[in-house]
């Protein structure tokens, strides 16, 4: 049951909220740049960015580590591909996402306060996985909260919380929200820092399947790169991946569907909407 405070996110809903209008060239549409990923996992980097690209992204860049750098660029070759840090493309990039893939939180601390503070004062940034528990030990690492969506699963928010989120993860997203100063998309429920808070009641458990959450990040930065404000784009990003899954689940059943035939979902939910 949603709560009296939440919007329930319906077609409706996002039919009255329109995505910026596609039709654009590609400069039009953003660069989305996804930092992350390690030697063992690279793959979470492929999936966030080719879910960029999936939701609408006009160009994509991925900042890796350097031992996979060859592998992703042959991988995704709609990519630029370059070695971590990606400081580089920082200050051109129109939207981060930065997390996916990462392992170790002394590291990804060094990579927040480099790329994010090498990026455009309009950057919008998209904060996953590693990057949400770097920022649990310290709030200072998001410079510019105004423009950023957190994106965490259930142990993140806990992370961030420092506490278990609950049976109902609505008002830990309001409470992360708030503290933050982001919007936040937790498990369905989103908030923003103006008290606004909606859920997405569609998502059903083959979602939880590996990989899903990066799938999920970068959506929202695709979304974000193509005009969306950081709540339009939280909201329309729970949909479009719970509604992928829910027409993987009829084709293949509710569990078993793989993260990236979520991403390759994207592009026609989006456009059926
Ligand atoms: N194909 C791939 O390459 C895949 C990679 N994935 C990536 O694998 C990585 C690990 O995911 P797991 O869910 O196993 O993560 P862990 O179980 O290692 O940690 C869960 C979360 O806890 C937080 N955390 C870890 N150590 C912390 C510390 N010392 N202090 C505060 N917070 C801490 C991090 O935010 C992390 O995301 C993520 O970066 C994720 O993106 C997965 O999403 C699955 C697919
Ligand atoms: N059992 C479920 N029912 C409904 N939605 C789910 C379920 N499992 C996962 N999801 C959705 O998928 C998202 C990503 O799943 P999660 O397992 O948290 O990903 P990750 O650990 O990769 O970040 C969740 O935030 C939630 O929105």
């Amino acid at each position: 049951m949603p709560s009296p405070s939440e919007r329930v996110i319906t077609p409706k809903v996002l039919r009255e909220w329109p995505l910026p209008d596609p039709s654009g060239g590609k400069e039009s549409r953003g660069t989305v740049l996804v930092v992350g990923g390690s030697k063992f996992t690279p793959g979470a980097v492929l999936l966030a960015g080719e879910a960029a690209l999936r939701a609408g992204a006009g160009r994509l860049q991925l900042a890796v580590a350097e031992e996979t750098t060859i592998a992703l660029s042959i991988a995704v070759p709609e990519a630029k591909v370059v070695g971590l840090p990606g400081t580089e493309l920082a200050e051109g990039a129109d939207v981060i996402a930065l997390g996916p893939g990462l392992d170790d939180i002394g590291r990804t601390t060094e990579l927040m306060r480099d790329v994010l503070g090498a990026a455009g004062p309009d950057t919008a940034v998209v904060l996953d996985a590693y990057a949400l528990g770097a920022l649990s030990k310290d709030a200072s690492l998001l410079p510019r909260p105004g423009r950023a969506v957190l994106t965490p699963n259930l142990v993140e928010a806990e992370h961030l919380l420092g506490r278990a989120p609950g049976d109902d993860p609505g008002p830990a997203a309001a409470e992360l929200a708030e503290r933050y100063g982001a919007v936040v998309s937790l498990y369905g429920h989103i908030a923003s820092p103006d008290g606004r808070r909606w859920v997405e009641e569609s998502g059903d458990v083959g979602l939880g399947t590996s990989g899903s959450g990066d799938a999920r990040a970068g959506i929202v930065a695709g979304l974000l790169a193509r005009g969306a404000a950081p709540a339009q784009a939280a909201c329309w990003g729970a949909y479009v991946h719970a509604v992928s899954g829910q027409r993987l689940a009829l084709r293949h059943g509710r569990t078993g569907f793989l993260a990236r035939e979520l991403v390759e979902e994207v592009a026609h939910t989006i456009a059926t909407v």
